[in-house]
C-alpha cells in the first residue's frame, strides 16, 4: 500500500514493473479508482513502469472537502509525479482522468511525453447537467444515479453479466463528496484552447456505446491536436478496458512500441 502525503491532499497509488521502467501512468474516471486498470496492466508489456492512482475524493485517497477545481486535480497530478520523480511518461487519462492529462500536458510537458486520451474531451457535458449531478447525489446519495450511470459506462450486453455489480458496488462506495466535487471539476472545464495547442504524441480511444463521451466527441477532442490517432473499440462503453481489455492493452502495447516510449 503507497501514499505520497502532498501537505493538502494523500494520494493512495500502486506501481507495477521494475523500478528502471520507461514510466506509464494511469488516471481513471469519476466513480472509479484505481482497480479499474487491473485487467489491462497484466496484458502489457512487462518492462515499463507502471503507476496509477485513485484521486482526491476517490479511493483509499483522502477526502479534502469539496467543491475540486480542474487546477487542484492536475496539481495532485503533477506533485505525485514530482514525487515519484516521474518524467516523460506516457499518460494515459480516462474520463475526467483524460482532462487531468490534457491540463498536465499543457503546463508540465517535461512530465508528459505522449498522452493517451480515452473516453474523453475537452469539454464532457454543460455546466447545468452537472449541477444537476451534484444536487442530486447532495440530495438522494449516488444510488439514485447508479441506474443511468451504469447505462453511460457499459453497453447492453456487459449491463446482464454479473461482474456489472461489482462495478456497480465501485461507484456506490465513492464517497458522496468527492464525486460531487470531482463534478463540479469537470462543469468548470473547457480544454478546447489550451488542448488545441498541444503538440505531442497522442492516441485517442473511444468506445462505440459510449453515453457519456460519445466516439464523435473523443474523436473531435483528439483531433484537435496535429497528427494524433484515434481508435474506436466496439462493443463497449465509457468503460473500454473493461469491457474489452485484450483491445484496450493491444491499443496501448502498439502505441508504446509506435511512440518508442522508453527507446530515447
Ligand atoms: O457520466 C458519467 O458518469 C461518466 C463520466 C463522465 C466524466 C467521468 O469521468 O465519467
Amino acid at each position: 500500500m503507497q501514499i505520497a502525503d502532498l501537505g493538502d491532499v494523500q494520494l493512495h497509488y500502486r506501481i507495477d514493473g521494475p523500478s528502471d521502467g520507461a514510466p506509464v501512468v494511469f488516471a481513471n474516471s469519476l466513480g472509479t479508482d484505481l482497480r479499474l486498470w487491473d485487467q489491462v496492466l497484466p496484458l502489457l508489456p512487462p518492462r515499463f513502469r507502471y503507476i496509477r492512482y485513485d484521486k482526491r475524493g476517490h479511493g483509499l485517497s483522502s477526502l479534502p472537502s469539496g467543491p475540486y477545481s480542474m487546477g487542484a486535480l492536475v496539481r495532485d497530478a503533477e506533485r505525485l509525479l514530482d514525487h515519484l520523480q516521474v518524467r516523460d511518461c506516457l499518460f494515459v487519462g480516462l474520463s475526467i482522468g483524460g482532462m487531468i492529462a490534457q491540463g498536465l500536458a499543457v503546463k508540465r510537458l517535461d512530465q508528459v511525453r505522449a498522452l493517451v486520451l480515452s473516453n474523453t474531451a475537452a469539454k464532457i457535458g454543460i455546466p447545468e447537467q452537472w449541477q444537476e449531478r451534484i444536487q442530486t447525489i447532495k440530495t438522494h446519495g449516488i444510488e439514485a444515479l447508479a441506474d443511468p450511470i451504469m447505462e453511460r459506462w457499459f453497453s447492453r450486453a456487459f449491463r446482464n453479466t454479473p461482474e456489472c455489480a461489482l462495478w456497480r458496488n465501485m461507484l456506490l462506495r465513492q464517497p458522496a463528496e468527492g464525486y460531487a466535487g470531482c463534478c463540479a471539476a469537470i462543469s468548470g472545464t473547457d480544454f478546447f484552447t489550451p488542448t488545441s495547442g498541444l503538440r505531442l504524441p497522442t492516441l485517442g480511444i473511444a468506445g462505440s456505446d459510449d453515453g457519456a463521451t460519445p466516439p464523435d466527441l473523443v474523436r473531435e477532442t483528439t483531433a484537435l491536436i496535429p497528427g494524433s490517432k484515434f481508435h474506436l473499440i466496439r462493443k463497449a462503453g465509457h468503460l473500454p478496458c473493461v469491457e474489452q481489455p485484450e483491445e484496450y492493452a493491444a491499443l496501448l502495447t502498439q502505441f508504446l512500441t509506435d511512440t518508442g516510449h522508453g527507446q530515447i
